[in-house]
């Protein structure tokens, strides 16, 4: 499995994004302020693997705390939170990683936990929580499998796949799984300027695994669709409101228009802690601006002339009526999202291991 992020005794190893396909590199953060800056440039990215990263960020901070006691640690346990909150703004995974860590820190210190305790504790969870991304996507892919067409072509924007969590995925682990179930699938990955995340990324991850993949730019969905040359489209998720909405990587939103246009299924797969019962609708969901850099050039080189007007939203929201279903751990949901969102909330859930 490709290794996307890994706790070792030395820090966390992230395999560098900004760097695929033509190097395989790693970044070893030994801190969590180097963890934010992986985070933040991208090294890493995807909402679930940002989620567990900002996590194994926590936990880092409090395990190499040279403080003595709780009330010292405590006040840096706030800047620690403070500091990896302020690194991305759309994954709701990241706040979910920091609260998780959070939450276990403040019921260890209310038990009477010594530091020594909390500290392998937190690391524990974090690494705990590695584990449980990995069996969401095998479990994303076991519900969803069924929905893919048995023989066809899947179009894929972005990059939702090992990459964008700590292994198998959430769209390429649905994708994977089906085709571990005896579909002959292959895969359409939308390049998804201006960061190219599924020309190199998805391109990058799919050939290694042989499924077969045609990057195309992200304005040719449309044509090929009316072609009859798309059979389903599946997407990943950085944030679900509570009625469904989702954000996804910009583009997204154009790509569920013309799937509805020409009526193809629409899928969106993410982990549970990608829905947000507090964002009530996609309005609510702050939407991250990159670097105007990132689309006035290209490897380096100079696109557009200078002085011209850039816009460079990284996300857009897909309303729910746009979307089939969403895939997730705990199972389908389908229209209406309030409805079955709240329904699988209430349920009791199994701890999932890998
Ligand atoms: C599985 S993470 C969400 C993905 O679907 C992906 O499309 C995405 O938007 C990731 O954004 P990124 O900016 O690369 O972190």
């Amino acid at each position: 499995m490709i290794p996307t992020l890994e706790w070792l005794p030395t820090g966390v190893n992230f395999l560098d994004q900004t760097k695929l396909p033509l190097e395989e590199t790693y970044v070893l953060a030994t801190s969590y302020q180097e963890v934010a800056t992986v985070i933040r440039d991208m090294i890493v990215r995807g909402a679930p693997a940002i989620g567990v990263s900002a996590a194994m960020g926590v936990a880092i901070g409090i395990d190499r705390s040279k403080t003595t006691t709780l009330d010292a640690l405590t006040a840096e346990v706030d800047v620690i939170c403070d500091t990896l909150a302020a690194t991305r703004p759309t994954a709701v995974n990241l706040f979910w990683g920091i609260g998780r860590i959070r939450d276990l820190y403040n019921r260890l210190v209310e038990g009477g936990a010594d530091i020594a305790t909390i500290k392998k504790a937190v690391v524990e969870e974090a690494c705990q929580m590695y584990d449980e991304d990995i069996a969401a996507c095998k479990q994303m892919g076991a519900h969803g499998a069924a929905l893919m067409p048995k023989t066809g072509t899947v179009l894929t924007h972005c990059n939702a796949g090992a990459l964008a969590t700590c292994g198998y995925g959430s769209a390429l682990g649905v994708i994977r799984a089906a085709i571990e179930r005896g579909h002959t699938i292959d895969v359409l990955a939308d390049e998804t300027r201006p960061f190219l995340q599924g020309a190199r990324l998805t391109a990058w991850e799919l050939m290694k695994d042989n499924i077969q993949t045609t990057v195309l730019c992200d304005n040719m969905a449309g044509h090929l669709m009316s072609k009859g040359r798309i059979q389903a489209v599946i997407v990943g998720a950085d944030r679900i409101a509570a009625n469904g909405d989702t954000a996804n990587k910009i583009g997204t939103y154009s790509v569920s228009i013309l799937a509805k246009e020409h009526g193809i299924p629409f899928y969106v797969a993410a982990p549970w802690s990608t829905i947000d019962l507090a964002t009530l609708t996609g309005d609510g969901i702050p939407i991250e601006q990159r670097a105007a850099t990132e689309v006035t050039h290209s490897n380096g080189k100079q696109m557009t002339p200078d002085g011209v007007g850039i816009e460079n939203p990284a996300f857009d929201v897909t309303p729910a009526k746009y979307v089939t279903a969403i895939i997730t751990e705990r199972g389908i949901l389908r229209a209406p999202y309030e409805e079955s969102i709240r329904a699988m909330t209430a349920q009791e859930q199994p701890i999932l291991r890998s």
